[in-house]
């Protein structure tokens, strides 16, 4: 799939509202486990983050009662008619009524009182197919933008991080989310190759869940598995990391007593083994299919984003197994959004001078 952006805003709308100077703009990264809103703000951002969380009736489930933090608070807590469910899987919306809410929400959110949003652009995962596109159209027309624009989240984040991306020699961007990764090659500020993965920091939770149970038959819940992936974790490399541990208390299954277990580093590498070797597996089509001419830019210009790419080891390993050196963006969570919102603001996005004014 290859696009260029220099069209995308040519439509007669987006041209009345710039003419009229009223652009009222958010970026929008509609994620599996986190939404992030962008506003720009002058030249820099107002930033907004909301679990991608719903509740609703369980007998009803279109009947939304609670969406974002709200929502989280009731996982686990609900009344028996009350579920707390994501709208999103594997970073592909699964329920439009409910991802609708969560559009709505985070537009309430990135504006102000009063406020109209005339254009948002929304991010998601690069090999989305042009039902979930439309889908994401659709929920954010019917959030209430005038206008949508639905863009790659790796493409979203390369313009977010500030890469190079309107030069020929071609960057690469990593973006490993909690339910999918996106391996995208720009050049000339086109999307040269995608390979979206379909894996992320939600398959490491549930690992931790399922090798904790096996070694120490204790059951523990994904979100004290999230925890201690986060406190200890990392993925197996040729470095010697540290290993450090941390103590969980779940569930044993032989006596059903509350139980205190250690996780060390080494549990959490094991449990994101499959998930490191299928973004290595994806990275070696990547780099099959990549034409001689844009190595250089590539072995220059690869940058990890996402929150999953903050595990340590990433940069050593895919140095390990492919020799490419990467750079893991100290801004991981919000790039995405951020590019978005570039996008949002200024159609001509693509052009250098400009994007590097709106990066400042
Ligand atoms: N410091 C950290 N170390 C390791 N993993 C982390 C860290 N912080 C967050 N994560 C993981 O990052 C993931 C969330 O990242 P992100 O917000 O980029 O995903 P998303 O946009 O919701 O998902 P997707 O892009 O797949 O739709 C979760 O799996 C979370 O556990």
């Amino acid at each position: 799939m290859a696009f260029s952006f220099k069209s995308l805003f040519k439509s007669k709308k987006s041209e009345s509202i710039e003419n009229k100077g009223i652009i009222n703009s958010l970026g929008i990264d509609l994620g599996t486990l986190n939404t992030v809103i962008a506003k720009p703000s002058g030249d820099k951002f107002d930033l907004y983050q909301i679990p991608s969380v719903v509740a609703v009736k369980k007998d009803d489930p279109r009947k939304v009662l609670a969406v974002g933090e709200e929502a989280k608070h009731m996982l686990g807590r609900t009344p028996e008619d009350i579920i707390a469910i994501r709208p999103l899987r594997k970073g592909v919306i699964e329920s439009i009524a409910q991802a609708q809410s969560l559009l709505i929400k985070a537009m309430e959110i990135g504006k102000k009182d009063g406020e109209k949003i005339n254009r948002i652009v929304i991010g998601i995962p690069g090999d989305s197919s042009e039902v979930e596109r439309k889908a994401a159209e659709d929920i954010g027309k019917n959030a209430g933008a005038e206008y949508v624009l639905v863009i790659s989240e790796g493409l979203s984040a390369a313009i977010g991080a500030g890469l190079p991306i309107a030069e020929p020699n071609g960057t690469m961007i990593i973006d490993i989310g909690a339910g999918s990764t996106d391996l995208v090659v720009i050049s000339l500020g086109g999307i040269t190759d995608i390979e979206t993965v379909r894996v992320g920091g939600d398959d490491i939770d549930s690992n931790i869940v399922s090798i904790v149970k096996e070694k120490y038959d204790v059951e523990i819940g994904v979100h004290e598995a999230e925890n201690a992936k986060i406190l200890v974790g990392m993925f197996h490399c040729s470095e010697d990391l540290e290993i450090s541990e941390t103590q969980v208390i779940g569930k044993s299954s032989k006596t059903n007593r509350p139980e205190k277990i250690i996780i060390d580093s080494t549990i959490v590498a094991d449990a994101a083994e499959p998930i490191i070797s299928e973004i290595i597996k994806g990275l070696n089509l990547v780099l099959k299919r990549l034409s001689p001419e844009l190595i250089s830019g590539i072995y220059n210009n690869t940058v990890a984003v996402g929150g999953s790419s903050q595990l340590r080891g990433l940069k050593e390993r895919v140095c390990d197994e492919l020799k490419i050196p990467i750079v893991i963006s100290d801004d991981p969570m919000t790039v995405v959004a951020k590019g978005a919102a570039i996008v949002a603001a200024e159609p001509r996005a693509l052009e250098p001078d400009v994007r590097i004014k709106a990066m400042k």
